[in-house]
């Protein structure tokens, strides 16, 4: 009989993250109630619902920030639920926030070399080594992914919004992630900057597996394969993007209308 190495997984999971009946009380309240959840490798999902629905928490379940009350998360097959999100990137996650987070006195070269030199353990040898060279050649790269190649010596707390969103992409994408968590990726960007998003994120690696809570319905259903419907802590729908965009019980919770007929 073949034997197997020691480093190959005895199976490949099925799904890059998995959400197994996850809740999550805040004393009283109940912003998750048994959330399950399977997401394939390369998958584009969005997590739509209304405001108060449990999309952030749910993000932030995934991403370590907060540990379920109850439930597990299983990222590339591996139990990570009481995984501190420090050491979640290890595994190939990287996720953007609501609110900016980028070092406000830095520029954008320095916010995306130190947002790498983090991911690979490496803060105490800024600058110095050729490794740190080439840091500083991949931040440039990320900044070009993101159309701010002219603004890699600008203070990050001096960019325009929009550039500010674009930035924080590029220190998710720099670090090559297998997972990216995109909170509201559009939020505050004008008409043209959310086509140049779209754009950008049609243009990532296939292989990247994608989820992104959104509230921008044009921006979501172009970019998912797969729309979940989160309301009040439940899921209340998947589907496709045009199974959700007709669904009537969606139009009712979230949109607050019917159905187009
Ligand atoms: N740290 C917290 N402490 C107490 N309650 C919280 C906390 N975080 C979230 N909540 C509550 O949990 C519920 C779900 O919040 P959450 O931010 O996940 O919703 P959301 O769907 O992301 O909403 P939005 O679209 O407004 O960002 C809300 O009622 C919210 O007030």
């Amino acid at each position: 009989m073949a034997s197997t190495p020691a480093s190959t997984p005895a199976s490949t999971p099925a799904s890059t993250v998995e959400v197994r009946a996850v809740t999550v009380a805040f004393g009283g309240l109940r912003a998750l109630r048994g959330v399950d959840l399977d997401i394939a490798r390369g998958e584009r999902l969005a997590i739509i619902g209304p405001n108060g629905a449990g999309k952030t928490t749910l993000f932030n379940v995934i991403a370590g920030d907060i540990a379920p009350t109850t439930g597990a998360v299983l990222i590339r097959g591996q139990d990570c639920t009481h995984l501190p999100s420090r050491h979640r990137p290890r595994l190939g996650l990287a996720r953007t926030y609501q609110k900016a987070r980028a070092f406000a006195g830095l520029t954008v070269r320095e916010n995306i070399y130190l947002a790498l030199a983090g991911h690979r353990g490496r803060h105490r040898a800024l600058w110095r080594s050729s490794a740190d060279r080439r840091m500083r050649d991949e931040a440039a790269e990320a900044a070009a992914r993101v159309w701010l190649s002219g603004q890699l010596d600008a203070v990050a707390g001096e960019l325009a919004h929009g550039q500010r969103r674009q930035l924080e992409l590029a220190m998710a994408i720099a670090t090559r992630p297998d997972v990216l968590l995109l909170d509201e990726p559009a939020s505050g960007l004008s008409r043209g900057e959310r086509e140049r998003l779209v754009e950008l994120l049609e243009s990532l690696d296939e292989q990247l597996t994608l989820l992104l809570i959104e509230h921008d319905m044009d921006v979501a259903f172009r970019i998912a394969g797969r729309v979940v419907v989160l309301a009040d802590g439940e899921q209340v729908m998947a589907g496709s993007p045009e199974q959700v965009r007709a669904d009537p019980h969606v139009h009712r919770i979230y949109l607050g209308t019917e159905a187009p007929a």
